[in-house]
């Protein structure tokens, strides 16, 4: 170990024994100066350093993320499997640094891009979180136990961090360097703390994990810069997700910081009920790798797209769990500034798992003591202010509703709203939106007023994104809604929130309760940061149980609208088949991502057409002729030159908003929605061989997808016309044999069967693998669309049914198969 003197190994330890987190801080400034590349100057370490830490991976493990391919360099610190969790985000270093390094030892700088007030913050953060000190090898901080036991570290300004952002591109190929740098770091803590590590060995002998240590069973979605997958421990047999971040992404989006801060807060978070619970970290040259509780069911958004909008009961155990966290969190001065649906993920038993830390804030506590004193000023009056919002909702109904089209309009159509829902989408919306404006973190329509004022943060930043939520759950939108971040931002500004008929009265005052624009308005923000008395006393929550909320079994997700669907349930079945080999090489991500493109699967084609006769089994001399009588039909041309078979008016729901719509079903099949006072069309609902049709009564009827419940409103009463015209036109493309719908289950005059069931435990859960396949038509980035299948439903389905002889009189009776619950929109 040639290189350890070249390490100001004294400075280093004396600096950590330092009793203050700020000395920690300091101590954890290892600089090297930086110099240009050359690569004359790189030094080759990649085998030692693979024969040493047993985790430099061979170039057959590394893994290629699907989009872009490229080698990248970033001096990521080491982790241990579960004992030295910290990664930090350090930053490499140049090869004329590592010369210099190796010729002049005594002053050695590892340029950091971290920021030492967080390993301040943080230190100061251990005393809330003890069941930390497991994680971050006996420190009393995770970025502490960083320190220890990286050689990379935190950098102090940003003019720093942008150097180093830069100089990183310039040395991309010199990554052996930072791995020695790692190592020698890593061999300085073992001198530092022999006997911890000696104990750490004996306690956990596969301690150095890589992609090699674990199978990777299927994708499960993708971030900014990263994709996550499912995978099992090799050795333990347990399943993980683990989301896979390529370097030079980060890199190019300058977000070290960004993942630096999410380790930190998921250490911080990690084994606390309603978080997810990081296990390790690892890296090789091209990924950072963080391997995470498995959350089976997905992230609560496609819940609430799929039902509409939540029943009451659904929405107060969800806030409840929400407002749980929350006190979790903030008790550890964490303010998570980016709740969302999104981020709620939900485990096995459809508990609430917070996720993605990404915009988190850790307060130290001088911020912290400034946010209280800010929040116990004196309340202001706004009764007037009160008043006035009131006056507005109802005065500006009319306008409220055109905005709110705007948004509805833009998200329609299934791929359209998967896209405009993604955090990606998002984010691109904000980028351009930030352009223009002051940046701020988190997601336009649940970000607080303060924060877009760029005002002090405090943890009611979260409170305002609980409102959101809880109102989001209610009404199937969030309150402040928008074609673009100018028009939300403006909204949430004006506080301009409208409650449609059917709201909740409960909810709708704990929501009025926590959307104040002053943070210290808010129900709970006068409340001891964490323990939010006041609100969890608001009658909304009346008849919770704070103690065992979390062991109870969450009620069913049930719409909030009417429904008579069964629902099955999502992904919950799928397991990682157990013939696959471990690693995560090109190879492996070829095998996944094909996976869920569904390349290989089968993707279910239409069938033969049967030979009946379908009144809508047109000859071509008869579609001929429809078209043009049809030509001079106002409609005509958006059906693209197909006939059209049916049109009429419809309400199309979502949650308690409705529009008014011209649906078309043309030859295609296709379902065209269109727009009657701007004549735009507005989607299309997506035609394969699970749409099902379904009426309710006559003026309701439901169109059934993979995705999503289609919940329409013929005020004209032929509901089941449609759904008949509907049915017929499926069989008619796919056949008689992927017509077997009909399901005893659903009734028409069954109230019972309007409870669409979403809930934990669901005997009816579906093969993620033949997910796939149905939503093979989406990009990874329509991944929370296409977590529910519908395979296996349709195959119960027709387990249990009943063909029916006729076309007609099967629709007339379908009611059925829906294989998902009811959503409307
Ligand atoms: N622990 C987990 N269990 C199950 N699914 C997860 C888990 N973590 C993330 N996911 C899913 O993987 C997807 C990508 O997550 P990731 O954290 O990489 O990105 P993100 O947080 O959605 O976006 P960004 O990184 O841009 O903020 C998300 O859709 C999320 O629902």
């Amino acid at each position: 170990m040639p290189e350890r003197g070249h390490i100001n190994g004294a400075q280093q330890q004396q600096q950590l024994q330092s009793p203050s987190g700020a000395s920690i801080a300091g101590a954890s400034v290892v600089s090297v100066s930086v110099a240009a590349a050359s690569s004359s100057n790189i030094i080759e370490p990649q085998l030692s350093i693979a024969a040493t830490t047993t985790t430099a991976p061979t170039a057959a493990t590394m893994p290629a993320m699907a989009k872009e391919k490229a080698s990248a360099a970033v001096s990521l610190g080491e982790s241990n499997y579960l004992t030295e969790l910290a990664v930090v985000v350090g930053m490499a270093t140049t090869a004329a640094a590592a010369q210099r390094l190796q010729q002049a030892p005594p002053a050695v700088h590892v340029c950091g891009c971290g920021s030492a007030s967080a390993a301040a913050e943080n230190n100061n953060n251990s005393r809330y979180g003890s069941g930390n000190k497991c994680l971050t090898n006996g420190h009393t901080s995770p970025l502490a136990a960083a320190v220890a036991s990286n050689s990379s570290s935190v950098a102090t300004t940003p003019q720093c961090s942008k150097l180093c952002c830069r100089q990183q591109y310039q040395i991309l190929e010199h990554v052996q360097f930072s791995c020695n740098m790692q190592l020698q770091t890593h061999q300085l803590q073992q001198q530092q703390q022999p006997h911890q590590h000696q104990q750490q060995q004996q306690q956990n002998p596969a301690a150095r994990r890589s992609p090699n240590d674990f199978i990777f069973g299927r994708y499960i979605g993708e971030g900014s810069f990263s994709m996550v997958y499912l995978a099992v421990d090799i050795h333990s047999r347990r399943e993980y997700a683990i989301k896979v971040c390529e370097k030079r992404l980060i890199l190019r989006e300058r977000k070290q910081e960004y993942i630096k801060r999410e380790r930190e807060v998921m250490h911080m978070m990690s084994n606390v009920p309603g978080f997810v619970t990081l296990s390790c970290t690892f890296q090789d040259q091209r990924s950072l790798y963080f391997v995470m509780t498995y959350a089976r069911k997905g992230d609560l958004l496609p819940y609430i797209n799929r039902v509409g909008s939540f029943d009451v009961a659904c929405t107060r155990h969800y806030a409840a769990e929400l407002l749980l966290a929350c006190e979790h969190m903030h008790r550890r001065n964490v303010v998570h500034r980016d709740l969302k649906p999104e981020n709620i993920l939900l485990d096995e038993d459809m508990h609430t798992l917070i996720a993605d830390f990404g915009s988190a804030k850790v307060m130290t506590p001088r911020e912290r003591d400034e946010a209280a004193e800010h929040c116990s000023e004196q309340r202001r009056q706004h009764s007037d202010e009160d008043d006035e919002d009131l006056d507005r909702a109802d005065n500006e109904e009319d306008e409220y509703y055109d905005r709110d089209s705007e948004e509805l309009d833009e998200n329609d159509g299934e791929e359209q709203q998967d896209e405009l829902d993604s955090p990606r989408h998002r984010q691109r919306r904000s980028a351009r939106h930030r352009g223009r404006r002051s940046s701020f973190v988190g997601t336009a329509q649940y970000v607080s007023p303060e924060v877009l004022k760029n005002g002090p943060i405090t943890p009611a930043a979260d409170l305002w994104a609980l409102g959101c939520i809880i109102y989001q759950m209610i009404s199937g939108l969030p309150p402040f809604r928008g074609s673009n971040d100018y028009i939300i931002f403006k909204e949430i500004l004006d506080c301009a929130v409208d409650f449609p008929q059917g709201f909740d009265k409960d909810a709708e005052d704990l929501v009025r309760k926590l959307l104040k624009i002053d943070p210290r308005d808010r129900l709970g923000a006068q409340d001891e940061f964490g323990y939010y008395e006041s609100i969890r006393a608001h009658p909304f929550f009346a008849g919770v149980n704070w103690q065992t909320l979390r062991q109870e079994t969450p009620p069913p997700i049930y719409p909030y609208l009417p429904g008579v669907s069964q629902d099955e349930d999502i992904r919950s079945s799928y397991s990682v088949p157990g013939d696959l080999e471990p690693g995560l090489d090109e190879r492996q991500i070829s095998r996944l991502l094909s996976a869920e493109l569904g390349v290989g699967s089968s993707v279910a084609m239409p069938a033969k057409r049967s030979t009946a006769k379908n009144s809508f089994d047109l000859s071509d001399a008869e579609k001929l002729q429809r078209l043009e009588q049809q030509k001079t039909d106002k409609w005509h041309h958006f059906a693209d030159g197909e006939v059209i078979l049916k049109k009429g008016f419809v309400n199309k729901r979502k949650g308690l908003f409705a529009r008014k719509r011209m649906l078309l079903l043309t030859t295609g099949p296709r379902l065209i929605y269109i727009d009657p006072v701007a004549m735009i069309k507005k989607g299309e609902i997506p035609w394969s061989p699970e749409l099902r049709a379904e009426y309710k009564n006559f003026k309701i009827f439901f169109v059934h997808t993979p995705n999503r419940t289609y919940y329409l409103d013929d005020p004209e009463g032929y509901a089941i016309h449609w759904s008949e015209a509907i049915e017929n036109m499926r069989k008619l493309t796919y056949g008689e044999g992927a017509s077997t719908s009909t399901s005893t289950s659903a009734s028409v005059s069954s109230s019972a069967a309007s409870a669409a069931s979403c809930s934990s435990g669901s005997t009816n859960s579906l093969s993620v693998a033949n997910s796939s396949a149905a939503a093979s038509s989406s990009s990874p980035t329509a991944r929370r669309s296409s977590p529910v299948s519908t395979s296996k439903s349709s195959a119960s389905v027709a387990a249990g049914s009943r063909t029916t002889g006729s076309s007609s009189s099967s629709s007339s009776r379908t009611g059925t198969s829906p294989s998902k619950k009811t959503a409307s929109k």
